[in-house]
């Protein structure tokens, strides 16, 4: 079969799809089957197994019934014959390789350490410096296909470690940590990771360079937003980085002044995914999707050109919640991307068109439908306690002062939407004794990673902020979330929600309202299948309105 015509096939020989549980996993597998997803060059042999990812042959993630039960008659999706990414190692054209892939065997949920995901030993032992044990579910089931060249897109809670998801993998094949010790060809930027916002941009450098370590942090580069563009093109010329971590407008812009060469780039990373899908950012995003790991004369994303036109790179994305628009955007952009969550590896394809992965779809998007009930949780941390509190607007500061007392919390992030409203809101949390700051946009770089510091060290209790800390920010001491203003819809509140409980700890969100948006509040429940409880804050206690329960 021509190249071309594969490529548009997908043969379900056997049942149809359908989710299936086992042992308290979820796969995409046929009925009665377990699903075979071949592809990429016909010189491959063998699935992709547990033992082919250099993970344990006695790892087992489904009982013996269910094995088989499951191999009773393999169905198999012959998914397209894919062409090989090249990948510059080197300055020498390599061929990457996708192997078969059995997708039962591409995420080894029983993971019980990082050497089992076929990480090279060099970073193992970093990660066990840095105290990193044991995996997380996320990282478990993404590590190993992305080590195996796929293109994929992850999508699990907030606070769920997604970002060493993706961060191992490219320091196994990037940098001093890797598993060969073929040398680098110094001009080569060999990853770009985007992030919508400088503190989350700065946020990941400060991931690599623990990793890293002090010797080679000079591998990483921040391109964000705010800082002053001629050093960091000084910074690109001298230190030959690697990696760049940046916001798209950054990115985009020495990329355009021809200071940044990423023609040969092998990794590109899309962190908060759906955030940079944002019509704000699509100019930018296009010129970096056009030019990284693209050599000059490549065709658009997307584009029918032959197969050498194909962008060569890795496109990875990421977010907490991913609505239709991802999905399409990871077809148009990736060869044959795969859908990474917490327990479950399915090929994208078989994403019913529409189809919601989590219910957090925009108000737009026409899948907020019965699947929405059931799958909600994914995208927030199961740990998370949700109210809400009633009031007037002019008391709301007061509530939080109250709420903050009454959930006794240390460490608290507080929403508004609009910027002007919030020094009004520290000026009198700060009249009443209660030590609080602003953080927004309208404040310089330098002023804005100032405040963060002192609110990680705890000097500030209450951070007042808007948007620009929803995303990504990751202050594990977070115990409350308190939502001043609504958000303007569930994702949105998913993300704002996620800054608390990260990483199975406990974590409280408040929201203050009026009686007239109580509505929303219910909305937003019902959209995220949580359950937000009605409060009120008497005798500096939180007290659950039993009333409304009913
Ligand atoms: N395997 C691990 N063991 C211990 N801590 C970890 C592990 N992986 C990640 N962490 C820590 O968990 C925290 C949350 O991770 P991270 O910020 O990557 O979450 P996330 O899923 O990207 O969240 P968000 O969706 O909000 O961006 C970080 O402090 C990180 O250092």
């Amino acid at each position: 079969m021509p190249a071309s015509a594969a490529h548009r096939v997908l043969l379900l020989v056997g049942d149809s799809f359908s989710f299936r549980k086992v042992s308290g996993f979820s796969w995409v597998a046929p009925v009665r089957s377990s699903v075979r997803f071949f592809g990429r060059s016909s010189n491959e042999s063998g699935p992709l197994t547990l033992v082919s990812l250099g993970i344990k042959s006695e790892i087992e993630t489904t009982s013996l019934n269910e094995k088989n039960k499951l191999s009773q008659g393999v169905s198999t999706i012959e998914v397209p014959r894919r062409r090989d990414k090249k990948v510059n190692m080197s300055g020498i054209k390599g061929v990457r390789k996708k192997e078969r892939v059995d997708v039962e065997a591409l995420a080894p949920f029983a993971a019980k350490s990082f050497s089992e995901l076929g990480l090279p030993p060099l970073l193992i032992e970093r990660l066990e410096r840095e105290g990193y044990q044991v995996p997380t579910d996320v990282q478990a089931a993404a590590i190993p296909p992305i080590l195996k060249n796929h293109d994929v897109v992850i999508q699990s809670y907030t606070g769920s470690g997604k970002t060493l998801a993706y961060l191992l993998p490219i320091l196994s094949e990037v940098g001093p940590l890797k598993k060969d010790d073929e040398p680098r060809n110094r001009m080569d930027i060999e990853a770009v990771i985007v992030a919508p916002s400088r503190e989350l941009g700065m946020q990941i450098v400060r991931e690599f360079e623990k990793l890293l370590g002090p010797a080679d942090k000079r591998l990483v580069q921040q391109l964000v937003g705010g800082a002053n563009r001629s050093r960091q093109e000084e910074a690109l010329k001298k230190n030959k980085p690697a990696i760049i971590v940046g916001t798209p407008g950054r990115i985009a812009e020495i990329s355009a002044a021809g200071k940044l060469h990423t023609h040969s780039c092998r990794y590109l990373v899309l962190d908060e995914v759906d955030q940079l899908l944002a019509f704000s950012f699509r100019e930018d995003l296009h010129r970096i999707i056009g030019h990284v790991g693209r050599r000059s004369g490549a065709g658009l994303p997307g584009a029918n050109g032959p197969e050498t036109t194909r962008a060569d790179r890795q496109i990875i994305m990421v977010s907490a919640t991913v609505p239709f628009s991802v999905i399409r955007a990871a077809r148009s952009w990736g060869c044959d991307p795969l859908l990474v969550q917490a327990k479950n590896v399915i090929p994208l394809e078989s994403v019913a068109p529409r189809a919601p992965l989590n219910p957090l779809g925009t108000s737009s998007d026409s899948n907020l439908g019965t699947n929405l009930q059931t799958q909600a949780p994914m995208s927030l941390p199961p740990s998370l306690k949700h109210y809400y509190s009633v009031t007037r607007i002019q008391h709301k500061v007061d509530m939080l002062r109250r709420c903050v007392h009454a959930v006794d919390a240390k460490c608290v992030i507080a929403f508004m939407n609009h910027s002007k409203k919030l020094k009004d809101a520290v000026f009198k949390l700060e009249a009443r004794g209660m030590k609080a700051t602003e953080l927004h946009g309208d404040l310089s770089k330098l002023t804005r990673s100032t405040i963060l510091k002192k609110f990680r060290n705890g000097e500030v209790r209450v951070l007042l902020t808007n948007e620009l800390s929803a995303r990504g920010l990751d202050i594990p001491e977070c115990d409350l979330v308190v939502n001043l203003e609504l958000p303007t819809d569930s994702i949105h509140y998913a993300h704002r929600a996620g800054r608390t409980g990260r990483l199975g700890r406990r974590g409280t969100v408040v929201t203050i309202c009026e009686e007239a948006e109580v509505f929303v509040v219910k909305k937003l429940q019902k959209q995220l299948g949580v359950c937000i409880e009605a409060c009120e804050f008497t005798e500096g206690k939180l007290v659950v309105n039993e009333e409304e329960k009913t």
